[in-house]
């Protein structure tokens, strides 16, 4: 075990939420993914980041279940996924966001952040508004509004809330700030941070934001060409000399 692998240890303790081993995805000859292997722990804060079409969605697309993998493993809490649907992951507590935010258009920005309480195995019962805590102030203005008549910003924040109220064990967000004002930024960065310190879901998240993603990943895995070329604390990765290639070989 190297120097970066040990520092790991001092905060991801136990087993991991999930572990994808191995993971390869085909387009037809095209491997988008190639044996790749990662893993997230209770209350972490996971990003995968790399250059684009690194395979970073089809990642989040094969956890989910709407990709199939061609070969490798995928477990959360120690059971192995890849026979299950999209629908029977969502019930154990694997819930995603879209780089494009998916909000039910003819429903009020309330009753959206409500069908994330009805998540089937989540603890509480879904019933009554929305409480104080699952409402943030830059949404509250907005709840009688419909998912129309809200912008792209906005949006974002409502399905990135509806995904927070499903009270998750494992959150994957595909690009959570893009759309997202810089200074809303900062919100969805405490907020987070908060929900995780607070409920224990594991998160892990694609995103081209480097501040964004230095200011709240615990752990980082670097992607090129379908496979990761680097893992470890920002402060390691954005001076790894493979992640500087990667990035700057595309210019
Ligand atoms: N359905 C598909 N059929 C064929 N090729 C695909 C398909 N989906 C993705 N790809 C290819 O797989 C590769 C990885 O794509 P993917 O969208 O996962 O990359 P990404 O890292 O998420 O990129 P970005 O940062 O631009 O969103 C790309 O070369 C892409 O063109």
């Amino acid at each position: 075990m190297n120097q970066v692998q040990e520092n790991r240890r001092t905060h991801a303790q136990g087993d991991p939420t999930v572990r994808v081993e191995a993971l390869t995805v085909q387009f037809g000859d095209f491997a988008a993914l190639q044996d790749l292997t990662l893993s997230a722990y209770p209350g972490e804060v996971v990003g995968v980041i790399g250059p684009n079409g690194a395979g970073k969605s089809t990642l989040v697309n094969a956890m989910t279940g709407m990709t199939p993998p061609a070969a490798g493993r995928i477990e959360m809490d120690g059971n192995q996924l890849l026979r299950q649907g999209p629908a029977s992951r969502a019930r154990r507590g694997m819930i995603r966001t879209f780089q494009t935010a998916q909000v039910f258009d003819s429903l009020s920005v309330e009753r959206n952040l409500m069908l994330g309480r009805r998540r089937p195995g989540r603890r509480q019962a879904a019933n009554g508004r929305s409480s104080e805590r699952e409402v943030p102030v830059s949404l509250r203005h907005l709840l009688g509004r419909r998912g129309e008549q809200i912008g792209g910003g906005q949006r974002k924040m409502t399905e990135l809330h509806r995904a927070l109220a499903a009270e998750p064990r494992l959150l994957l967000l595909d690009e959570p700030v893009a759309g997202v004002p810089v200074a809303d930024r900062k919100v969805v960065r405490q907020l987070l941070r908060q929900h995780v310190d607070q409920v224990g879901t594991t998160v892990l998240l694609i995103e081209h934001d480097m501040e964004f993603i230095s200011g709240i990943c615990d752990w980082l895995y670097v992607m090129a060409a379908g496979a990761v070329i680097s893992q470890g604390p920002w402060d390691f990765v954005s001076n790894d000399p493979v992640v500087l290639e990667a990035y700057l070989g595309g210019f």
